[in-house]
């Protein structure tokens, strides 16, 4: 069952299902609160119980019935309303599955307009107007078992006390005052809708806003799973999942793509001379200037480390080396001056043009091979793939 409202506490139906599902162990703060809010509820109950006996008394004082229906029904609502009361108040609730009482409160709430109709059947037709909000307001909390249930349990309810009844089931109309009193009570019966209302909006405005933090929850680990904090750019994980699907697109529209393997030159000393926090500076630089230099459909991920990879798409076959080399030459030729003086930095890359159904992981050790090669031949170069 959802959390319990707030609102809740609002809706005037006759004996209110309250909702947070809380197990006995540790009586925390929070389930306190938890309660606190039931036992708001349970007295609204309560009040809404005195309405109707207040509406009895009326119709008592007119003459419509004697007055011993409404002490009778007053007797049956105290009790019932004292015993949720006191098992809210003592913490027994909280020993069953529903520490609410959301069931046994609609349930009681029923069981008492059933008593009131046996009792006064001449105007038994408010009371079979009166349950519908109960088991209204039960309907928002109870699973479709539980609904059914109380569907079932109701028409045999309201059969019972007709047949006690002998059918005899009236509405007293005859008199202006009868009249009047019928009205109010119709208008109370409405009030209690506008209240259930009420609360069916709010659990909705509710959910929506919970949808809503959960979306944006998703996206922020979905973001943080797949980008480099310190870059910005996707992450390996991310570089593996669009090289398979751009893999299996060229396959599919027999395009060609290269894989470029850059890492940078002498990076340890650059960390070394110059502080980590340097460092940072240069990789993120790295990765604008990787960027720039390259398509905007190319890709450009953080590899690990000091290491990046490049994915061309659509690479033309005829001179595969050339957005690589002009890659390799935007790094040499960035004003790396503008963070510390002096400052150069060159990157290395091993570049592999994949094979029509080449495997990733192969295409990926050729470019890495190649990069191998780069730097045992001198660094701040480009170096083909076999
Ligand atoms: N500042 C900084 N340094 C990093 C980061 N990731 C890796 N490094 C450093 O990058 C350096 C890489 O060193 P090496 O693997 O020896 O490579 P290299 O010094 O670039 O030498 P070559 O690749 O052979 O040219 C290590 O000192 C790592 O600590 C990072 O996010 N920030």
């Amino acid at each position: 069952m959802p959390e319990l409202p707030h609102s809740a506490t609002r809706v005037a139906s006759q004996a209110q299902p309250v909702v947070p599902q809380d197990r006995p162990a540790g009586a925390s703060a929070r389930m306190d609160a938890k309660t606190r809010i039931r036992l708001r509820i349970a007295a609204f109950a309560g009040a809404d119980y005195a309405v109707n006996v207040l509406i009895l008394f009326c119709y008592a004082a007119v003459g419509t019935i004697s007055y011993q229906v409404p002490w009778q029904i007053f007797g049956l609502s105290l009790l019932a309303n004292a015993a949720f009361l006191g098992s809210i108040a003592s913490g027994l609730s909280r020993r069953l599955p529903d520490p609410s009482l959301t069931a046994p409160q609609v349930a009681a709430a029923c069981g008492v307009n059933m008593v009131a109709l046996t009792l006064a059947p001449q105007i038994g037709y408010m009371f079979v107007i009166n349950v519908f909000v109960p088991l209204c307001y039960g309907s928002l909390y109870f699973e479709r078992r539980a609904f059914l249930l109380a569907w079932v349990l109701l028409t045999a309810a309201v059969g019972l006390a007709l047949w006690s009844t002998g059918f005899h089931l009236g509405m007293a109309l005859s008199r202006p005052e009868e009249k009047l009193l019928f009205l109010i009570n119709v208008a109370v019966v409405l009030g209690r809708f506008l209240a259930i209302n009420a609360e069916v909006s709010r659990l909705r405005a509710g959910l929506h806003q919970r949808n809503k933090a959960l979306a944006e929850a998703t996206a922020r680990l979905e973001h943080l799973a797949t980008r480099d904090e310190l870059t910005g750019l996707p992450n390996r994980r991310e570089a593996l999942r669009v090289l398979r699907a751009e893999c299996e697109r060229a396959d599919r529209n027999g395009s060609r793509l290269c894989v470029a393997m850059v890492d940078a030159d002498h990076f340890k000393h650059i960390n070394d001379q110059h502080g980590h926090h340097t460092g940072d500076d240069v990789l993120r630089e790295l990765s604008g200037a990787l960027q720039a230099a390259l398509r905007t459909a190319d890709h450009v991920f953080r590899y690990g480390g000091e290491e990046f990879l490049v994915l061309l798409v659509d690479c033309d076959a005829a001179d595969p080396l050339a957005p690589v080399e002009r890659a390799r030459a935007a790094v040499a030729a960035h004003p790396w001056d503008r963070l510390v003086r002096g400052l150069r930095v060159t990157v290395s890359i091993g570049s592999a043009q994949r094979q029509p159904h080449e495997a990733v992981e192969q295409v990926l050790r050729r470019a890495d091979a190649a990069l191998y090669e780069a730097k045992t031949q001198g660094r701040n170069r480009v170096q083909l793939a076999r």
